[in-house]
């Protein structure tokens, strides 16, 4: 078998988590003109469909570019335990002053996997906060 092109692994994982879109250097006025019901101060919530998505070369002895259940155990480990079921602005320490818009969130968990990864292979994530919006993180 002749290896030429390098594979892409997509896991698909899910998480529900509740956020407010703020930034605490505008009013609240400028806040709710901005973000609108994203601003509501009891928060808000989504079924997030997260794909972590790793491209590599095969390894000749195995078929893998990596196992499926070590990047599950990594998702699990590094976002899942922290953010599903969770209040990502009271609860998720990343986002203390950082506002969880889709961008950052999928920035974070790029953050978050990207240094348990063998450095020759590459990451992308994508994140559905909505089923009509989603965002990806690198954007390529
Ligand atoms: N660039 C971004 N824009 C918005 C984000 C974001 O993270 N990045 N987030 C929000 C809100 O948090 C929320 O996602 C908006 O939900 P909603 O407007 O209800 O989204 P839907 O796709 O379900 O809405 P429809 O209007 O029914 O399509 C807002 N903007
Ligand atoms: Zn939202």
């Amino acid at each position: 078998m002749t290896k030429k092109n390098k594979t892409a692994i997509i896991r698909k994982e899910h998480f529900n988590a509740a956020h407010r879109l703020h930034n605490e250097h505008w009013s609240d006025e400028k806040n709710k003109q901005v973000f609108g019901k994203c601003n509501n101060p009891h928060f808000h919530g989504h079924n997030y469909d997260l794909e972590v998505r790793v491209v590599g070369f095969c390894d000749q002895d195995t078929g893998y570019v990596m196992d499926a259940k070590l990047l599950s155990d990594l998702i699990k480990e590094k976002v899942l335990n922290d953010f599903d079921h969770k209040n990502l602005n009271l609860e998720v320490d990343d986002f203390k002053t950082l506002n969880p818009t889709a961008e950052n969130i999928a920035r974070v968990i790029y953050e978050r996997i990207r240094p348990h990864l063998d450095e020759e292979l590459e990451l992308k994530i994508t994140l559905y906060e909505t089923q009509r919006n989603v965002v990806e993180y690198p954007a390529r």
